[in-house]
């Protein structure tokens, strides 16, 4: 399994630019299912998720190349609608499979999604609002078959507005017969983003991004190019380490107001932040302030997906900060491994109080989950000496190349597909 060497302590500088997000690029390839024919998405990073996708819709019956960091489709030949288990229990992603399938195919045979542990993740909101559609639904163990004769427009309201049935939702509705409104929706960029795919293919989908969309269905889509839109935790990422590395970095190809929620909390710990159009300018000299609060909460609040790295950030801040994790119970698992490089956390049921200490030292810790391990990496960057950090492969499912990411700002990391016994030797 792969390791990341990192000698820490070298603040962060350059332009680096941002790679498309992963999280708008899985349930877009997933939505191309919808339509027959060559569809072309651009700017999709070249991550072990996206393989994993590209994988499920060959074994569909699709032609799928990923050149650069864009993938050919051709969906005219896909015949199945059984997602094998074994690919299905890769990632979470998987399950953006549902919607589409059943849309076209009027039934899915499909299996428990995987995924990062990082907390139950039940998909009852999804199940229910395609019963609501038209869908009857069998389960059986992990499996379940979903069956419908034509999904019919109806009024849907999520309890929470979940990112992932949203998409599926949105996906299923799109041919339905009728029109959807959908209230209680998530409103993250990537949903705004399929939103701008679906339409571009000839859906009739308004008010994405807002927690009411309308979903007039239509007979069918048609084949489109699109391109996917900068990932914001990515750059949250980058924006993170640079004020952790006391550094200063300018991000390329972002949306700036994806990240305004990360802005002000760097801003409030006195990090520089400046914004013009596309570009991110981050620069940080000597110790953060400590913040009294952050609580994650779904977009256009503080995203769960960059609160591994903040508290990385606020574990060398003059004063205590606490963290609040609000959408996944699992998502503190970073704490320890943060601890073994000298931070000074104490978890109190979903909070973590932070006390912060002068310098992180290096350690070996182990990645537990996607953005657990970014956050270790950049903890190994802010680091005095050498961090290792191990069970790469989650980072992966994220990032693309993240050793190549910090390298091109100066950072010292290497990948090492065969350090052994890596414990031992750091002592
Ligand atoms: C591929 C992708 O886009 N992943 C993102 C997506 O995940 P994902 O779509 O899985 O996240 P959701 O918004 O669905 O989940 C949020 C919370 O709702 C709960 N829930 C969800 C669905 C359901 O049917 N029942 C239920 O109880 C989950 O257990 C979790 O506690 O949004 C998360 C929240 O911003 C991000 O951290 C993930 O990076
Ligand atoms: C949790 C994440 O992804 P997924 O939903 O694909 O597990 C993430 O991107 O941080």
């Amino acid at each position: 399994m792969d390791k990341l060497v990192i000698e820490g302590g070298k603040a962060l500088s350059g332009t680096i630019a941002i790679q498309g997000a992963k999280n708008a690029a899985l349930p877009i390839l997933a939505a191309a299912m919808l339509a027959r024919g060559t569809i072309v998405i651009d700017h999709v990073p070249r991550l072990l998720d996206i393989e994993v996708m590209l994988d499920i819709l060959r074994d569909l019956g699709c032609q799928a190349h990923h050149d650069g960091h864009t993938v050919v489709l051709d969906t005219s030949g896909a015949d199945s609608s059984h997602v094998p288990e074994r690919l299905m229990r890769q990632m979470r992603s998987s399950i953006f499979l549902m919607g589409p399938l059943l849309a076209r195919f009027k039934k899915v045979e499909i299996y428990q999604p995987g995924g990062c542990a990082i907390g139950e993740r039940k998909i009852d909101l999804h199940l229910r609002g395609l019963q609501a559609l038209g869908a009857e639904i069998e389960e059986s163990g992990n499996k379940m078959i979903c069956r419908c004769d034509q999904l019919k427009g109806t009024e849907l309201h999520l309890d929470f507005p979940s990112v992932g049935a949203t998409e599926n939702l949105m996906m299923a509705a799109v041919l339905a017969q009728g029109t959807t409104v959908l209230s209680g929706a998530a409103q993250e960029p990537e949903i705004e983003d399929l939103a701008g795919f679906l339409n571009a293919m000839g859906a009739c989908v308004s008010g994405a991004g807002t927690g009411k969309i309308v979903i007039e269905g239509v007979e069918a889509l048609k084949p489109s190019r699109y391109g996917v839109i900068p990932d914001r935790i990515v750059a949250g990422t980058i924006m993170v380490a640079a004020a952790a590395t006391r550094g200063c970095v300018t991000l390329r190809n972002t949306n700036p107001s994806h990240v305004t929620a990360l802005i002000h909390v760097l801003r409030r710990c006195g990090v520089e932040v400046e914004t013009s159009g596309d570009l991110i300018k981050v620069g940080a000299v000597g110790r953060p302030r400590a913040l009294d609060r952050i609580v994650t909460a779904p977009y256009p609040a503080f995203p769960t997906d960059l609160q591994s790295q903040v508290m990385v950030l606020l574990s060398t801040a003059d004063g205590c900060s606490i963290v609040k994790e609000t959408i996944f119970e699992g998502r503190l698992r970073h704490v320890d491994e943060l601890i073994r490089m000298g931070a000074d956390i104490q978890v109190d049921q979903s909070s973590a109080i932070i006390r912060g200490v002068s310098r992180l030292r290096g350690a070996t810790v182990e990645a537990t989950d996607l953005r657990a391990g970014a956050a270790l990496v950049v903890a190994g960057l802010a680091a005095q000496g050498t961090t290792i950090v191990e069970h790469v492969y989650h980072i992966d499912r994220g990032y693309d190349g993240i050793e190549r990411m910090f390298g091109r700002l100066g950072a010292r990391i290497s990948r090492f597909p065969e350090l052994a016994d890596s414990r031992a030797v750091i002592g």
